[in-house]
């Protein structure tokens, strides 16, 4: 932390002397905006060395690993998850050159919202991230609004899309299956609705920033690349865990709408991302939701006088307004190639 203001103005303009750019992020010392609060300041970035979060090997379709992970962690990674190397790498690629190409140039919100780190504010403290979010659904009608700097984003994007569809599809299968419903019943109620991309850069005092808040994810499931980068933290027994990089993985977390359907059976689980000082974070989240006209309530094969639903119905396009689930910009969002903006 800077201890006065001069301190700050010294140390930034011999940045500048030195020819470095001027990113926000290229700083010596995290500028007093970005310092949270002690009680969200991630203090001990060290895990409990007896936890850790199950890692999967999809090739054998393991429905009771998968539930079980569900239900005990609310998250699990996959390997052998069918999701080509060359698609997610070219994916990544796209994302890190289009944070290299809009830093700087300002917030953009017509059919995709690029978010800078200073637009993002809690209590007046920055986050540590930049991020980007678009609608992905119905997929051919969203391509062409995507962004297309750099020119390769909107081709590579989409056969990511697809490749993740397919991934859902046969994760929801195995989870159906463990909870005893119909194998179709996730299927058919969903989409990968909305991207998000985050870029988190190395920071000089990870224990006073924060790359995201808490919070649990408004989803079905979520399917986040994370590119063999660490940051990712778990709630597990009151203590936060900390989510391995392992190269060509794919973390798959379990949203509120699953706790919903499943009458808590499996959990959604609070998470958060940390920052570190060597490496930068990139991610592509894919959220995998309700259609917007669904209606959520425990499924009913579920309940009965023993288990009484946990839960009331509702439609989920009335949850996310209400809530403004996916941020400032949720009607853009949800509302996908169908909005006017
Ligand atoms: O970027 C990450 O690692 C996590 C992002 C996340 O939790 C989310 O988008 O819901
Ligand atoms: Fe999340």
């Amino acid at each position: 932390m800077y201890s006065t203001l001069c301190d700050y103005l010294v140390e930034n303009m011999e940045m500048k002397k030195e020819g470095k750019d001027s990113r926000w992020f290229d700083v010596k010392l995290v500028p007093n905006d970005y310092i949270f609060p002690q009680i969200y300041r991630p203090e001990n970035l060290d895990s409990p060395l007896s936890l850790s979060i199950p890692v999967i090997d999809l090739q054998n379709t393991p429905i009771q690993e998968i539930f079980k992970a569900s239900q005990d962690f609310g998250f699990f990674q996959v390997m052998n998850h069918g999701v080509s190397k060359k698609a997610m790498d070219d994916a990544m690629s796209a994302i890190e050159e289009f944070f290299n190409i809009h830093e700087g140039s300002g917030s953009v919100r017509k059919n995709w919202i690029y978010t800078k780190s200073i637009d993002y504010a809690k209590d007046g403290v920055h986050l540590w991230r930049e991020n980007l979010k678009h609608p992905c659904y119905p997929l051919e009608k969203c391509i062409p609004r995507w962004p297309n700097k750099p020119s390769t984003y909107q081709e590579v994007i989409a056969a990511y899309i697809v490749e993740i569809r397919k991934l859902s599809l046969r994760i929801f299968e195995m989870i159906c299956k463990g909870l005893g419903l119909d194998p179709e019943y996730l299927n058919d109620m969903s989409e990968v609705q909305i991207l998000a991309a985050n870029f988190y850069p190395p920071c000089p005092d990870p224990s006073l920033t924060l790359g995201s808040l808490p919070h649990r994810d408004p989803s079905l499931i979520t399917i986040l690349n994370q590119a063999g980068a660490t940051g990712l933290q778990v709630m597990k027994d009151g203590e936060w865990v900390n989510v391995g990089a392992i190269p060509n993985s794919l973390v798959v977390n379990i949203g509120c709408q699953l706790e919903i359907i499943s009458n808590g059976k499996l959990k959604s689980v609070e998470h958060r991302v940390v920052t570190n000082m060597h490496e930068a974070r990139r991610t592509l989240v894919t959220h995998v939701n309700p259609s917007p006209d669904s209606i959520i309530e425990p499924a009913s094969v579920l309940v009965s006088e023993s288990e009484p639903p946990r839960f009331k119905a509702f439609r989920y396009r009335d949850f996310v307004e209400r809530n403004r689930a996916f941020g400032d910009y949720t009607n853009v969002l949800q509302n996908g190639a169908g909005s006017e903006s």
